[in-house]
């Protein structure tokens, strides 16, 4: 099959699954992020990669945001929200991150494929994603798709957090071409 073929096949599903997310709990996080006095992101691998890309949007939003694990990250407090992506929800470094987080108090809000997993049962809200990973045996809940690995996770995960901005930046009246005022410059 042609790579253009398999990107078109995949666009496909990307479609279909962010087309069968729960509106209710994107408009949760949405809600939990505008009541938030900071917002944390955490998570592993590609899964963090695309939390960063939000991580950045929501800055140039004027939010305050930090990623776990960086070395100017402070300490996280009950007032704050943490946003997790792990496909799995298994992943044991999110899993002690989760476990700090609530034991402070703070709000908890986790993208995952599975609703029951271990990070999902330790959030305040979930926005479960249908997709697939491999980390996990193929089943109704967890769907192989046409890309490897996580991938169709992590581009729905992408594809959602650039969707909550189009709607928070409306909503602040921000027109995105100002937003981006506040990006790098020493870049
Ligand atoms: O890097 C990843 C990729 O899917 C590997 O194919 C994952 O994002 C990383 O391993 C974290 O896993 P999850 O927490 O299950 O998303």
């Amino acid at each position: 099959m042609e790579t253009k073929e398999v990107a078109y096949m995949a666009a496909m599903e990307l479609a279909a699954a962010l087309r069968s997310i729960d509106q209710k709990q994107i408009d949760q996080l949405v809600v939990s992020i505008k009541q938030a006095r900071r917002i944390f992101v955490s998570g592993a691998g590609r899964s963090l990669l695309m939390l960063k890309g939000l991580a950045m949007r929501l800055m140039h939003l004027g939010y305050e945001v930090y990623v776990v694990g960086e070395v100017t990250t402070p300490a996280f407090l009950p007032e704050d929200l943490l946003i997790l992506a792990s496909a799995s929800g298994e992943t044991s470094s999110l899993i002690n991150t989760a476990n700090k987080a609530s034991e402070i108090g703070g709000k908890i809000i986790s993208m995952t494929v599975f609703p029951d997993s271990t990070l999902a049962k330790l959030s305040s809200g979930v926005i479960r994603i249908p997709a697939y990973t491999d980390k996990l045996p193929a089943s109704e809940e967890n769907q192989k798709g046409i890309l490897p690995g996580g991938s169709m996770f992590e581009e729905a995960v992408l594809l959602l957090a650039d969707s909550l901005i189009v709607e928070l930046a409306l909503e602040q009246k921000i027109p995105t071409d100002r937003a981006f005022e506040k990006h790098a410059n020493l870049e």
